[in-house]
């Protein structure tokens, strides 16, 4: 048999399987992101006095919901369990770690909704944080538990699609990917707060999301299934044996300044984004004077933006290149949003316009970010490589939330009303970082000539 006919065999390069494969991750993904924003736009119900709002107000204070949304990524990063799940990846392979991973997500999931529906007394002490209700604590446990799910189950599925496109429509496929978990985000923005509000209480919501990641095991079962026959496929065409995974590799890793690069690029850009939702829709509420039934619809804009956004710039990367330009459009425009977010204009036609092309930023730098690291790390490290940076970002995720959480109790006035213009100059500044770093991305790649502004797709 011909080396041609051989490499036809894998399925891999048959086109429904791999868009098939893609599929079934993607859905996995979504109900995950789901989840993640499940409770950002109930901050103005978690923030309300206990009872207010037809008796929905759980008395939370603004430190208290900052905490919390920062637990997402404490185990992440303080039990350093984001990096260990890169190991375990890969070591263990993508079978064992994506069920493990949606396990630990369902798990985290359900203490949430435990805590979030009962009342307990008291308080903890949470040291170098502060005091928190006992009910805040336990919900910010079960979220902690769900991070390091969703973050382990996030690199997961980036190996598997560099498993599958390698050498075909990467980007694309990230893309596409990226934009199914956006709808997860803009159906958690939009409708968490509706549907508390419908069925009578928060924990309502966080149910929904619970059910929808215990279909997500379920799914990602089925995958494993398409898995097991793609290596079954590999092995049989394969001429050369794939090279391990070594420890000793990850010295060439930790030495590999473009790396580094992507990685603070990463936490930069992300900071600007994934906490600024967690309190954009009260922000919608207070600075611009939306409606609350409404106010989470314009936070939800911005991933509904990136859904055909992200795929679009995944397939000019594929095609055309310029991966490092995208990086740097899209920190631009990220810096201009929060800029005029920090400004005083109330204007709430204008938190539309600037919500929009936050989504075209949205859809820059992770079309272009995601499938650059293949770029520049050989895929037995690949694993490692997007555990650490997902690690270096967390660290933005769990305290970034911490920090404005504190920013806006401080600048909450008398009458309850925050100003946000400490806020989003602080979002800004995350920004002005991201344009930096990216220049100097694109100037190294210039250097070691790791082929960021060249296309994906081999001719
Ligand atoms: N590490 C994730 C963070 C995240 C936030 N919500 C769910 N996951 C990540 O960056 N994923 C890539 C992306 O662009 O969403």
């Amino acid at each position: 048999m011909s080396t041609t006919e051989k490499i036809q065999m894998k399925l891999s390069d048959s086109k429904s399987a791999r868009w098939t494969a893609l599929f079934i991750v993607s859905v996995t993904m979504m109900f995950g992101y789901f989840f993640t924003d499940v409770m950002s736009p109930l901050e103005p119900l978690l923030t309300a006095a206990k009872g207010a709002e037809n008796g929905l107000g759980l008395g939370w204070s603004s430190d208290e919901y900052g905490f919390f949304s920062g637990a997402y990524g404490y185990f992440n990063v303080f039990l350093l369990l984001l990096f260990f799940g890169g190991l375990i990846l890969d070591k263990f392979g993508i079978r064992f770690t994506g069920v493990l991973s949606t396990v630990l997500m369902f798990g985290g999931a359900l203490v949430k909704w435990y805590a979030v529906g009962h009342e307990f007394g008291g308080s903890v002490v949470v040291p170098f944080f502060g005091t928190y209700s006992t009910q805040v604590v336990i919900a910010a446990l079960g979220f902690a538990i769900y991070g390091v799910g969703c973050e382990i189950c996030g690199i997961t599925v980036s190996k598997v699609i560099v498993k599958w496109f390698t050498g075909h429509e990467l980007a694309l496929a990230m893309g596409v990917q990226v934009a199914t978990a956006r709808l997860g985000t803009a159906a958690a923005l939009g409708f968490s707060l509706p549907f508390a509000k419908a069925m009578g209480g928060v924990s309502a919501s966080i149910a929904l999301g619970a059910v929808l990641l215990c279909a997500g095991v379920l799914v990602y079962l089925v995958y494993c299934v398409m898995d097991k026959k793609e290596d079954a496929s590999a092995a049989a065409v394969a001429t050369e044996p794939e090279e391990g995974f070594k420890f000793s590799d990850l010295g060439g890793l930790f030495k590999t300044t473009g790396f580094w690069y992507v990685a603070f690029l990463c936490l930069m850009f992300y900071a600007g984004v994934f906490p600024f939702l967690k309190f954009a829709t009260k922000l919608m509420i207070f600075k611009y004077g939306v409606d609350a039934n409404l106010a989470g619809l314009i936070p939800a804009m911005l991933p509904f933006g990136t859904i055909f956004l992200t795929p679009f710039f995944g397939s000019i990367y594929d095609k055309y290149g310029k991966g490092a330009t995208l990086m740097i459009i899209g920190s631009c425009l990220l810096t201009l949003v929060h800029g005029v977010f920090a400004l005083p204009l109330n204007s709430w036609v204008l938190a539309i316009v600037m919500m929009l092309i936050l989504g075209v930023a949205f859809g820059l730098v992770p079309s272009a970010m995601w499938p650059s690291v293949p770029k520049i790390i050989p895929m037995k490290l690949l694993g490692t490589a997007y555990a650490l940076i997902f690690y270096i970002q967390n660290i933005g995720l769990a305290l970034i939330p911490v920090w404005i959480g504190k920013v806006n109790q401080a600048n909450t006035g008398a009458d309850g009303v925050i100003d946000y213009t400490e806020t989003m100059t602080i979002f800004a500044a995350f920004g002005v970082i991201a344009i930096v770093i990216s220049f100097l991305l694109l100037l190294e790649d210039k250097r070691k000539g790791y082929g960021l502004q060249q296309p994906n797709v081999k001719k």
